[in-house]
């Protein structure tokens, strides 16, 4: 039996939009960089840029959330062959989660090893401050606790096996990279390691529900980035991911504080040129951990499968 084909998640749905990408790049992708709200300009970073607006892709979603362009950019980075996702999708933009999560599956087929995942995200430790970075080592998927779950219906044995393990999914070897690289640009006392947690959006918490995030040892709380992490550890992808720290929660119940999105893309906007030398000289280290860039095939085919 096919796999159910809900929201075009399978290999013959994806394959319309892997092979209109391969026409446009010279070369397979070796790393997947996927930015939060705001963080598009990290494809400011990319040598010779093909630019490929979400739009032109078939099957491809779109963004709607003001700091998501909505555009997929090749280029390189220290010689490997990046592809950037300026813009994401979000659960609460009415997106399914298999269409959120497609663009990684994409990815896959294109021949990508490492998805690199950012997000802007609220300060749920106390000990973190506006601009921070945290280093994701490990997340809590509350959408996953009722069921929601791109990977529900039919597996794809295509791309991995019905039941998976997501303890490790944060590469261990990138995250002490990274904490290497914050210390020498000098940005070791704002660099953190902790626990993401994902809830559905679109408002931000309530204090009672930031207190309970403490109660379970959460550190930044977000909208996104999970369901693609689950995808991409469904098929066999190293993830690295952090979240830029954009405000503090507010878990005082007679705060004036109201968090709000324009704050969190003035957070981002601050900290712009430090995330791009960060992200930048993570890549340019982590050269042993991805394959040399080869030639684009023009079949579509999985390449750990023969
Ligand atoms: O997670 P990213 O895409 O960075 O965006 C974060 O910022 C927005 C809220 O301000 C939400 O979309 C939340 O998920
Ligand atoms: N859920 C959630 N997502 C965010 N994205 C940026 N800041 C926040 C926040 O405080 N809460």
């Amino acid at each position: 039996m096919a796999p159910i084909d809900e929201d075009g998640f399978s290999l013959t749905h994806l394959q319309k939009a892997t092979s209109y990408i391969k026409g446009k790049i010279p070369s397979s992708p070796r790393i997947l960089i996927i930015c939060g709200s705001g963080l598009g300009i990290l494809a400011d970073s990319l040598q010779s840029p093909i630019v490929i607006p979400y739009g032109d892709i078939p099957n491809f979603p779109e963004s709607t959330i003001k700091g998501h362009s909505g555009q997929l950019v090749f280029g390189t980075i220290s010689g490997i062959n990046v592809l950037c996702m300026k813009g994401r999708f979000h659960y609460y933009e009415g997106h399914s989660l298999k269409k959120i999560t497609s663009p990684v599956r994409i990815a896959k087929l294109l021949g990508v090893e490492l998805l690199i995942i950012t997000n802007a995200a609220g300060g749920v430790n106390q000990k973190y401050k506006v601009g921070d970075i945290m280093l994701i080592k490990d997340h809590i998927n509350f959408l996953g606790f009722a069921g929601t779950h791109p990977l529900r219906g039919l597996n794809d044995d295509d791309f991995g096996d019905r039941f998976f393990p997501v303890n490790r999914s944060y590469d261990k070897n990138i995250r002490k990279i990274a904490v290497e690289i914050g210390q020498s640009l000098g940005i070791g006392p704002n660099l953190h390691e902790g626990v993401y947690a994902m809830v559905g959006g679109p408002n931000y918490e309530s204090p009672s529900e930031v207190r309970a995030l403490r109660t379970l040892n959460v550190d930044a709380v977000g909208m996104s980035t999970i369901p693609e992490v689950l995808v991409a550890k469904h098929c066999g992808l190293k993830v690295f991911g952090f979240s830029l720290i954009t405000n503090e929660c507010v878990a005082d119940y007679d705060s004036e504080k109201q968090p709000n999105h324009e704050e969190v893309l003035a957070a981002v906007n601050s900290r712009t040129q430090q995330l791009k030398d960060f992200v930048i000289k993570v890549i340019e280290k982590c050269n042993f951990n991805v394959s040399k860039n080869e030639n684009i095939s023009s079949d579509v085919k999985l390449s750990n499968k023969t």
